[in-house]
């Protein structure tokens, strides 16, 4: 089973970043307590942390990091694609999303974790504390990749947190609180038009694990089937062995490149990211008359075709109707059929992506939306024979006491800051429903991302990396 149809590197620092970004979390709950502005108090948590000497902060501030070894392994995992370089393609449970997802457990068994696979293949990497019953700080991101995109999206997240473990090992640190490590499944909705579907299982959504039995993806491969196929779900039809326990992480952090222009064109080093924006998705299909492209006239034809390109335009209306820049609303796939030149849409399937800081405005949108699919069918004497909201999700919030971390660590550092929204969307949304939450943004070249072209040079990086140290 595999996909149709994209370097640069340089997240090498990302090392020194990633180790304190583990800890970051258990830091800021006390630093805020202690109104830490001390920089040693940092290092004496630390040891209170670890309940082992730090040693010198100077050797801990220039921690160095394996970056040859990262950029090689950015360079390899961006090879694990159905599509030439520089795109990236790695959809979920494909033969190249397998090899990748052994590629990535090699690494974190080389970096002395415990690995662990779920029964939808959320990948877990644990490294053990001298704690193991206290709740475990936890990270991760993704790796899976949409058609033609870059190689940093997730992967950044993902392949650093593992570096970082590594960077805390040579530097002989010993945690009391385990350290985990996950590789959320399929934070893409590229197969199954479902988003962070790993995260959300982990989270405990009811509502998906009663659709996923019903779930199949454009080539009518059901999602179990998918899963069995890479290795997963192999005697069992119910999922909800992933559902993990409220209270299994004390913290949960994700690095993440901002996806955004905002903080290369203001020259800011660190964004700090207080709440992630509310996505939602939505299923469109219209039926119409279909017939011969020639033979028709104009005044006699029901053309599906139309009816979604107007449903289309009507989107773009409607969100910008809403008077906010924080509203947006995007037609990713319109598809028609039969897809002859000439013969008239008899089918017309459109999926609409509509976010917003404002979950109240943009289900207003979603409303207005759903208003014009109706309109639009009946005027054009279509049959709209789908409008389904496959999700609408609430946006999440920052945990303070983390954003405060990242706050003093950026001051520490004379490194510029930002307080920012992700308008993306991101695993941390709904890791946010069982686990205080936190991420930090670095640049990337003019904000480019879901592209070949995506790119975040080592210089960001490293200072995303010191301000987690810090944090
Ligand atoms: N971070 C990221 O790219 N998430 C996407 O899946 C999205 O569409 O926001
Ligand atoms: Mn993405
Ligand atoms: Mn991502």
């Amino acid at each position: 089973m595999s996909w149709v149809k994209p370097s640069c590197w340089n997240t090498s620092l990302l090392m020194v970043v990633l180790p304190l970004f583990l800890l970051s979390p258990l830091f800021s709950f006390r630093l805020v307590r202690c109104d830490a502005d001390h920089f040693g108090s940092a290092f004496k948590i630390m040891e209170e942390f670890s309940g082992y000497p730090v040693g010198e902060p100077d050797a801990l501030l220039s921690l160095s990091v394996g970056t040859d070894d990262l950029l090689k392994q950015i360079d390899e995992l961006a090879a694990f694609s159905d599509t030439p370089a520089p795109s990236v393609t790695r959809v979920i449970y494909t033969d190249k999303d397998v090899a990748a997802r052994r590629y990535v457990k090699n690494l974190m068994k080389g970096a002395g974790l415990s690995v662990r696979e779920d029964a939808v293949g959320n990948i877990f990497g644990r490294w053990v504390g001298s704690e193991p019953d206290l709740p475990a700080v936890a990270t991760g991101s993704h790796m899976d990749a949409i058609p033609y995109s870059g190689k940093y999206d997730g992967v950044v997240g993902v392949l650093g947190a593992i570096e970082a473990i590594n960077v805390l090992r040579r530097y002989g640190f010993k945690p009391k609180r385990s350290l985990e490590i996950v590789l959320f499944t399929s934070e893409e909705p590229t197969r199954f038009g479902i988003s962070c579907l790993g995260s959300r299982l982990l989270a405990g959504s009811e509502e998906l694990l009663k659709s996923l039995k019903s779930t199949v993806d454009a080539q009518n491969i059901s999602f179990l089937d998918a899963a069995r196929y890479a290795g997963y779900a192999q005697d069992q039809d119910d999922i909800s062995s992933v559902v993990l326990k409220k209270g299994t992480y004390a913290s949960f952090v994700e690095l993440h490149i901002e996806q955004g222009p905002i903080l290369e064109e203001e020259g800011t080093s660190i964004g700090i990211v207080t709440a992630i924006a509310a996505p939602a998705s939505i299923k469109v299909d219209f039926e119409g008359g279909g017939g011969h492209a020639g033979a028709v006239l104009m005044p006699n034809r029901n053309d599906a075709g139309l009816a979604a390109a107007e449903l289309a335009l009507a989107v773009e209306k409607h969100v910008l109707e809403s008077g906010s820049i924080d509203t947006v609303g995007t037609v990713g796939i319109l598809d028609l059929h039969p897809g002859a030149i000439n013969s008239i849409p008899s089918k017309a399937h459109l999926e609409i992506d509509t976010r917003d800081i404002d979950e109240g405005r943009r289900n207003e949108v979603i409303k207005k939306i759903h208003q014009s699919a109706f309109r639009i069918a009946n005027n054009r004497g279509v049959k709209l024979s789908e409008f389904k909201i496959v999700n609408q999700d609430p946006p999440a919030l920052s945990d303070e006491s983390i954003i405060r971390a990242m706050e003093i660590a950026s001051t520490e550092l004379n490194l510029s800051r930002k307080l920012m929204i992700s308008r993306a969307y991101h695993d941390s949304l709904f890791m946010a429903r069982i686990s205080p939450m936190g991420m930090i943004f670095i640049p990337c070249y003019k904000g480019y991302s879901h592209k070949p072209e995506e790119y975040s040079s080592m210089e960001d990086i490293a200072n995303g990396v010191k301000a987690y140290y810090l944090a």
